[in-house]
């Protein structure tokens, strides 16, 4: 590993993809995440300090539906919050397993650490209201009305083009509340996997945290996250190599290099669908501003090779 001094401090948000495997069985998604663990560990390899997090939405979604098909009186579904950590212990814990691994075979100690994480939201946030956060699989219209039948409080959306979801609040992360020790643990060389799905929602009440209901977007935790420990970089890891100007029209342009100001105004104009390109977009904008330094939206492919030249590149 390169020196201390010469290493950029990053924050990857890593989305669904690098998780989502052909099935959900803890074996393909292990097998998934053991092929981006693979290009994380270069990253690290090159150098880099890289505080890790990650999607949970399928996951999330998944499990909810698992714990209600067991539950009885005698052993409940666990509420949302419960779930929502559940799955950064199961993440987490793939993840860790998968850079240790990579480590051990290249002869590095890894040192990657999964850490509950818990982030701080308002209770009086509108999002409550406005349940716009796709979890759990996608069904046609004819499944999806048929799930409606078995959970009738469930809510279901269209999300982006590509079938019906389950839908919950995500309410906007004010602060990871975790955050001193993730800057800790990478100022010594530890490889923290933190604020998984965004980060378990707490609200303060009366000086304690309480869990609430919803699923925070894991790219505004992000950017909180990179702000909170004075990331160098915001690395947001996706599907595709950049974001687009008129996606999937037959004039779609790369963005490659941008403005902070000039992609406000894409913003503006609507070029990002909601639930997908948009979060990232402005979460980049967000920690563009509060920091001045940059981010970038590209995909895991890409991951390895980041130059001036590759990807969406965010500056002030
Ligand atoms: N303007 C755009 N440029 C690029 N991708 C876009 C755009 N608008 C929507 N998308 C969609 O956003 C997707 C990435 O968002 P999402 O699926 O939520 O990612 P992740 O699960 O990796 O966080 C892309 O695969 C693409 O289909
Ligand atoms: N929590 C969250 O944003 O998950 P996804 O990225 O999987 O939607």
């Amino acid at each position: 590993m390169k020196e201390a001094t010469k290493m950029k401090k990053i924050v990857v948000a890593l989305g669904g993809n690098a998780i989502q495997a052909n099935d959900n069985s803890a074996t393909a998604q292990q097998k998934a995440v053991r092929k981006t663990m693979k290009v994380i560990a270069q990253m690290i390899e090159n150098g880099d300090q890289v505080a890790i997090t990650h999607g949970n939405g399928p996951q999330v979604g998944n499990l909810l539906l698992q714990q209600h098909k067991g539950a009885s009186d005698a052993n409940p579904a666990m509420p949302l919050d419960t779930i929502s950590a559940m799955t950064q212990g199961s993440i987490g814990y793939w993840m860790q397993k998968a850079l240790d691994d990579q480590f051990k075979h290249d002869n590095y100690p890894s040192q990657a650490v999964a850490l509950v994480t818990q982030t701080i939201v308002d209770i009086n946030d509108p999002a409550f209201n406005n349940p716009t956060k796709p979890i759990g699989p996608f069904y046609n219209f004819n499944e999806m009305q048929k799930q409606r039948i078995y959970h009738p409080d469930y809510i279901y959306k269209q999300d982006a083009g590509r079938g019906y979801r389950q839908v919950v609040a995500s309410p906007k992360p004010l602060e990871i509340v975790n955050a001193p020790i993730i800057k800790n643990l990478l100022n010594n060389n530890f490889v923290p996997i933190a604020a998984g799905g965004g980060g378990i929602p707490v609200v303060v009440d009366h000086g304690h945290l309480d869990g609430v209901a919803g699923v925070i977007d894991k790219d505004f935790s992000a950017a909180k996250m990179a702000e909170d420990i004075n990331a160098d970089e915001l690395v947001i890891l996706t599907t595709v190599d950049n974001a687009y100007l008129n996606y999937n029209e037959a004039n779609q342009t790369a963005i490659g290099k941008v403005k902070v100001d000039q992609l406000k105004q894409y913003l503006k104009d609507g070029h990002f669908a909601a639930g997908s390109m948009k979060p990232k977009i402005e979460a980049a904008i967000e920690f563009v501003e509060k920091t001045g330094n940059r981010a970038i939206i590209t995909s895991l492919r890409n991951a390895n090779k980041l130059n001036d030249e590759v990807g969406t590149i965010v500056y002030n």
